[in-house]
């Protein structure tokens, strides 16, 4: 099969502190690859002439674009502005930059939230487009669906070699346990452990419990990403998932056995359930070979002894 990345290839990873970025990070330079970054405080990548500027500077062979803001359900309702406006600004800089430096392969890293909100499921990569968002993340997802349609103009333009992946619900170390800002599964983690400390009689979640969610360990991710690197070259967007979905509710039974509380579980039903569904149909990836390697439960239990012996070392405020 036509290899598409040289086997020890420059890789600028944008976002390379994140919980996908991270998890990339690893797996390329695992792989034998140098891995290319940039703080922050260093590089604004919402700064189009700053971005540029370091991508001629390096030439990297690759990038891969897990910079972004990123958010669970009650962040993406709450500031669409900025949702919207640095997702955009991002994507601009870091594709038009590297298009501009002539980097021949690129990673765009979207999110399953750009299919429509009743979209059929498994949801297919030609969902897109077919119908309204989910309203709770529309600002979010119309920035990433741009993204998609940014790098499918540059392939049809420029000819060049930029993909797209749409990674389901994502987790693993080095996740987001804000309680504000966070995604559901380090927020249930973190929730559950300190009402186990405090013994609190009883637990009360989000929304009905109803939602039925598909969650995949970020390092499986880390390993699609670097397949797709290597192999994938097609127009459409590829779906990154593990196949299997759940109640928001079974979530919780399952970080609740992990963590040990022997509490009451409540749904606060004021708060959003967001997407009532979101099952990826992964075929397109599977027919390239790929396949999840980390079961649901581990996964739950290795970020969660990690996240603990962390609290221990220096408590979260
Ligand atoms: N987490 C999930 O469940 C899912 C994530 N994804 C996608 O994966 C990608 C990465 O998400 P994830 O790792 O979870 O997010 P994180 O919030 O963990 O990481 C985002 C990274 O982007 C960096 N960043 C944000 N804004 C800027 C900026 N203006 N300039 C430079 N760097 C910036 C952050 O830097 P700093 O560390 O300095 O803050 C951070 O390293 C996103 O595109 C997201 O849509 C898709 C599906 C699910
Ligand atoms: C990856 C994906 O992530 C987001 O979409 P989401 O899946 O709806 O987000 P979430 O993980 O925050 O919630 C999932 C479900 O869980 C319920 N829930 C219960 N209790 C808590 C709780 O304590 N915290 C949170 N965050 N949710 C809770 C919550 O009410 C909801 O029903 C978007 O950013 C979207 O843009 C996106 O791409």
């Amino acid at each position: 099969m036509t290899e598409l990345l040289p086997s020890r290839a420059r890789i600028f990873v944008a976002g390379h502190r994140g919980l996908v970025g991270s998890a990339v990070a690893r797996r390329l330079t695992a792989d034998g690859h140098t891995v290319l970054t940039r703080p922050r405080t260093e590089l604004d990548l919402r700064d189009a002439a700053a971005t540029a500027g370091y991508l001629r500077q390096t030439r990297p062979d690759a990038v891969v674009l897990a910079a972004a803001r990123v958010g669970g359900i009650m962040a993406n309702a709450t500031y669409p502005v900025q949702f919207l406006e640095d997702n955009l600004r991002i994507q601009l800089s870091v594709v038009a930059g590297a298009h501009e430096a002539g980097v021949p392969r690129l990673l765009f890293l979207g999110s399953s939230c750009i299919y429509p909100r009743l979209a059929p499921q498994p949801i297919r990569e030609d969902a897109l487009l077919t119908g309204p968002l989910e309203p709770t993340n529309e600002a979010y997802a119309l920035a990433k669906i741009a993204g998609i349609v940014q790098v499918q103009s540059y392939r049809r333009q420029y000819g060049a070699g930029y993909i797209s992946a749409m990674p389901t619900n994502l987790y693993g170390p080095g996740d987001n346990f804000d309680l504000a800002t966070s995604h559901v599964l380090p927020a249930l983690i973190r929730r559950f452990h300190e009402a186990a400390r405090d013994g609190l009689p009883e637990l009360v979640l989000w929304g009905s419990g109803t939602p039925r969610r598909e969650f995949l360990h970020v390092d499986d991710l880390a390993d699609a990403c670097a397949l797709l690197l290597r192999r994938y070259d097609g127009d459409e967007p590829v779906n990154v998932g593990c196949g299997e979905d759940l109640t928001i509710r079974e979530l919780a039974e399952t970080v609740r056995e992990v963590v040990g509380y022997r509490g009451a579980i409540g749904w606060d039903t004021t708060k959003p359930d967001g997407t009532p569904r979101k099952l990826l149909d992964v075929s397109r990836l599977q027919s390239l070979g790929w396949r999840p390697r980390i079961a649901l439960r581990e996964g739950i239990a290795a970020v969660y002894e990690e996240w603990r012996s962390q609290q221990e070392a220096a408590p979260v405020a």
